[in-house]
């Protein structure tokens, strides 16, 4: 049995995406992953769609040190099934948002490292943030590109295999338009949709219904925790993913992505993506994890 351990911890959420965080300023904290299961764990734990750790990026592993030269602070993100993901879009805010209250960060814009790269934070007039989330491509190249569409999703309870778009935004998604005849709201995503093929590390599946130009709105399966009521990673994948099929319009750079927690804001072109929106701590405490 090991030690009592102790932690401080803090819940958070940006557009009800909900993290719990974890600062570990001396890079002591070796969180296994049943400590994550149980920290976001909602009726046993303190519940959230993910664990985030605050950790200096030099005492982060030297592959993130060496992915992310010259910055400040390591998002350790996970799922809640205890699994790594490479990036977390609403994470970053509520990350930044954690920094910023704490006084561990009190520039307004600077750059963060994660799994999948350097992302500058930006902190914008009304509270709110932006994540430069970097570069973006088709996870599946020439076919995709020619097509629009590269897989195909099967969702509980609906006979139909829906086309999708598979994207890679330093973590994966896969996209489908939802035909007009699918009720967005009435989709069962209790169950994890089937795709085929399958990416090998697994996906995030986004269901997208366009609203008008530059506005979409969409729900999200998120690989490593089921339903979320947003994904930042997955508004952006939603937006290029759009914007891809129709056409990739030059003037149509801004886009509004509304999700059942929310609003975000979604910036692209044909090389880089940014996200804007809030973020919040709601409460801090004392937990003794699973000895
Ligand atoms: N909710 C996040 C994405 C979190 C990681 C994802 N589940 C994965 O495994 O890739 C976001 O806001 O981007």
């Amino acid at each position: 049995m090991r030690p009592v351990t102790t932690i401080e911890f803090s819940k958070g959420h940006g557009t009800l995406n909900d993290f719990v965080l974890v600062e570990d300023v001396e890079g002591r904290l070796d969180l296994a992953d049943t400590d994550v299961r149980f920290l976001a764990d909602r009726r046993a734990g303190i519940g959230g769609d993910g664990v985030i750790r605050i950790v200096p990026t030099q005492l982060a592993p030297q592959d993130v040190q060496q992915l992310n030269p010259g910055t400040r602070w390591f998002m350790d993100y996970r799922n809640a099934d205890g699994s790594a993901a490479e990036m977390c879009g609403n994470g970053t805010r509520v990350f930044a948002h954690y920094l910023r209250t704490h006084g561990l960060e009190t520039a307004q814009s600077y750059d963060i490292a994660t799994r999948a790269g350097t992302k500058r934070i930006t902190v914008l007039a009304d509270d709110s943030y932006r994540t430069d989330l970097g570069g973006w491509r088709l996870a599946r190249g020439d076919e995709a590109e020619q097509r629009g569409m590269d897989s195909v999703v099967q969702v509980h309870g609906f006979a139909d295999a829906l086309p999708a778009l598979s994207l890679d935004l330093g973590n994966p998604h896969t996209v489908v338009a939802l035909p007009l005849k699918v009720d967005l709201d009435a989709l069962d995503l209790a169950q994890a949709p089937h795709v085929d093929p399958h990416p090998e590390h697994g996906t995030n599946v986004e269901f997208v219904r366009a609203l008008e130009p530059g506005h979409i709105s969409m729900r999200v399966h998120e690989r490593g925790v089921g339903e979320t009521l947003s994904c930042g990673t997955g508004a952006a994948a939603a937006a290029l993913a759009t914007w891809w099929w129709a056409g990739r319009p030059a003037d149509q750079t801004s886009w509004t992505v509304d999700l059942p927690g929310g609003r975000l804001g979604v910036h692209l072109d044909a090389e880089r993506v940014a996200l804007s929106g809030p973020a919040a701590i709601v409460a801090t405490g004392r937990v003794t994890l699973p000895g």
